[in-house]
């Protein structure tokens, strides 16, 4: 079941979601429109599941930047959100679809226990400036339904972690003989 503007509304006010930093403006109907953080990791190397990314690091100025295609980008929500009692699923949107922008690869689902600032795996269809802070996508929030378990206590691989991460495979596939 997808939360309404009113049921987010009443789950920010009782602190069963956090959006950090907070903006009532931002909520249509059924989500909460987020925003594009300042910093990018550009992976222009080959990628390999069972060793740790390489990347250069770079903040996006006030003038943008150009996303080429061909290249990943880990990008990073500008807010932090969490809930220990709703998943939450984060996606694009209308506009930012229709610029051939993907906001991440194949993976919306936020845990119920995970408050972070999202890891964006971005890919651009075409050569398109992004703004620091521009409107990236919609984030909606779900009832569970069986017996809840907070991601933070129950090992996942980026418990740890907020903000931008790399690929963690490498960490379970270190002791595996290939
Ligand atoms: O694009 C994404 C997708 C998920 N997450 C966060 C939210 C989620 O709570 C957590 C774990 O996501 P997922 O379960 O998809 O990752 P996994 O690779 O299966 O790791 P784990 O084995 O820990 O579940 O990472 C992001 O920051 N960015």
């Amino acid at each position: 079941m997808i939360l309404t503007k009113a049921a987010i509304t009443a789950a920010i006010a009782t602190g069963e979601i956090s959006i950090d930093p907070f903006d009532p403006g931002r909520l249509s109907p059924n989500a909460y429109d987020w925003r594009l953080g300042e910093t990018l990791r550009i992976c222009d190397g080959h990628l390999d599941a069972a060793r740790p990314t390489t990347f250069t690091e770079t903040t996006i100025p006030g003038s943008g930047t150009v996303l080429e295609p061909g290249v990943l980008y880990l990008g990073v929500t500008y807010e932090k959100t969490g809930s220990e009692t709703y998943a939450q699923m984060l996606n694009g949107d209308r506009t930012t679809g229709s610029l051939g922008i993907w906001v991440h690869v194949s993976a919306p689902l936020g845990h119920v226990g995970h408050a972070i600032r999202w890891t964006l795996e971005i890919r651009a269809t075409k050569p398109v400036r992004v703004y620091p802070r521009m409107t990236f996508g919609k984030l909606i929030f779900l009832a569970t339904a069986g017996d809840r378990a907070s991601y933070q206590h129950t090992g996942g691989k980026y418990a740890a972690t907020e903000g931008i991460d790399i690929s963690r495979l490498y960490t379970e596939l270190a002791g595996d003989p290939r």
